[in-house]
């Protein structure tokens, strides 16, 4: 770099740095010279490298929800994503979508062979889209049953982006570390890539929902089955979902069966966390990778632990759920692509306790050290609601028929159904009776 002169070309030089906490900035140099055979040259060397690099995308599929989060995807990205994308030379494919399963339906269909990536804008629940819609098209060419819990899925291989722009954006903050749309799309530029991993959840050996975040009954099912109907909140339907479903504080009855993972490194008591390059995830995938190799490991009756009784919340995360509300997430330890699924069993307590459980998720405290409070590393389970879903009447009539008073469980709060329903990624699951277990890799995500 030397000072300008009059008869120099300048040529600008675009590059990524580093600012705080895990947020990323596009900064620039500019290169003057009077030379312009030396300069073009040094433009082709400095493009021949990136070349050679491979793993940038040069050509994406784009979807943006315009009602996501508050409503800024369109903005977001036409301002702060696009211009980066021109820069870095991607060709898009932009589709706004139009309504809701429009991402996921398109991506079910489309052929993908001619782009290198597929980016959400949105949140967790235009990510789940996204994936699901690449899951199901890939199962579908290798002609997999997704109906059958015990089939072996393929793994796709695109890679999928997301631009933060939805409520919780729980998946983009615990892959990046932070929801910055910049940040976001300098990781998809560059090319970095972080696998993640997916359940499976069916219902009566019926294929119902992938999960890639949180799986949660009781108290996560409810927060959102309320704040569905009060979407135009934005965000904070979630604050006050929240609020009124602490206040109702049901509990629900049922059995837990599960799998605890015992092959692989790690506990979700861990002080340490996933970060890039983890080796608790190294370690894991190369032992999965052996056991779909070898023959599949046959789990006999004596592995499943058994848990019964009343519980608040059912959590299975995949990964932390680290997210704004809950800087450690609700499972602090969990690794992001390790196979496994750390099951949260918060029991029956008082409204009192239940909040300091809560509470602990926006600080440092250990929200696990309660007498109330399980969390186990598992590989697969299943929940079995104590009355079955066609029963899942109104608790009154239970009262009266089963007790003949009102069940001390369910005060007389308006919310009367003795079922919960799940919360999976963001998205209601209606049964209550579910089968989850660890599937796959997700296709690598270009923003990791
Ligand atoms: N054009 C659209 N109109 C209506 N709904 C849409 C449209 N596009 C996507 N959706 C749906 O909007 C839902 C929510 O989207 P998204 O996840 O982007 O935002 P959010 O729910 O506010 O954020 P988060 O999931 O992070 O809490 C998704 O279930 C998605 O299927
Ligand atoms: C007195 C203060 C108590 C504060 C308690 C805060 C606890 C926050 C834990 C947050 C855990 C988020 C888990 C992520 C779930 C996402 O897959 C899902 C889709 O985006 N978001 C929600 O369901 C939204 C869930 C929102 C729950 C409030
Ligand atoms: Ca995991």
């Amino acid at each position: 770099k030397r000072l300008s002169r009059q008869e120099d070309v300048p040529r600008i030089l675009y590059y990524v740095q580093r600012s705080k906490e895990h947020h990323w900035c596009c900064a620039e140099v500019t290169f003057y010279c009077s030379d312009q055979l030396l300069c073009n040259q040094w433009v082709q060397a400095l493009q021949r490298r990136l070349d050679l690099q491979g793993v940038r995308p040069k050509n994406l599929l784009v979807f943006i929800n315009p009602f996501g989060g508050k409503q800024l995807g369109k903005h977001i990205y036409d301002k702060k994503v696009a211009p980066l994308f021109q820069l870095a030379s991607i060709t898009t494919e932009v589709i706004v979508t139009e309504h809701a399963n429009h991402a996921r339906d398109h991506l079910a269909e489309v052929d993908l062979r001619i782009y290198d990536g597929i980016v959400c804008v949105g949140g967790d629940g235009m990510f789940s889209e996204v994936i699901h819609g690449l899951i199901c098209q890939t199962q579908k060419i290798a002609g997999i049953d997704q109906n059958d819990p015990n089939s072996k899925l393929v793994a796709c291989s695109l890679r999928i982006g997301i631009i933060p722009a939805g409520s919780t954006d729980c998946i983009c903050y615990a892959t990046v570390g932070v929801n910055d749309p910049v940040t976001s799309a300098l990781h998809i530029i560059v090319g970095d890539s972080q696998p993640m991993d997916v359940s499976s959840v069916h219902h009566n050996n019926t294929f119902l929902k992938y999960s890639v975040s949180l799986l949660g009954y009781g108290f996560y099912g409810d927060v959102l089955k309320d704040s569905e109907n009060n979407r135009w909140m934005g965000p904070s339907r979630y604050d006050f979902s929240g609020f009124k479903t602490f206040l109702s504080h049901q509990c629900y009855e049922g059995t837990v069966l599960y799998l605890p993972a015992t092959e692989t490194l790690g506990n979700p008591r861990d002080e340490s966390r996933c970060t890039a390059g983890c080796y608790v995830c190294q370690y894991s995938g190369k032992l999965l990778d052996l056991s779909n190799n070898k023959q599949e490991l046959k789990h006999v009756e004596e592995d499943w632990k058994v848990v019964k009784g009343k519980f608040l919340a059912i959590n299975a995360a995949n990964m932390s759920c680290a997210c704004s509300k809950s800087p450690m997430g609700l499972s602090p330890a969990a690794h992001l692509a390790d196979g496994t699924i750390d099951l949260i069993l918060v029991r029956k307590c008082s409204r009192f306790n239940f909040l300091r459980h809560l509470i602990r998720h926006t600080n440092k405290d250990d929200q696990f050290d309660l007498a109330f409070v399980e969390v186990y590393r598992v590989k697969q389970f299943i929940f079995t609601p104590k009355y079955s879903e066609e029963d899942n009447i109104d608790i009154r009539d239970i009262g009266k028929n089963l007790f003949g008073q009102f069940c001390s469980d369910h005060p007389a709060c308006g919310c009367s159904q003795v079922n919960s329903n799940w919360n999976c990624d963001g998205e209601i699951i209606e049964h209550a009776a579910v089968e989850v277990r660890y599937v796959l890799f997700c296709c690598l995500e270009l923003s990791g």
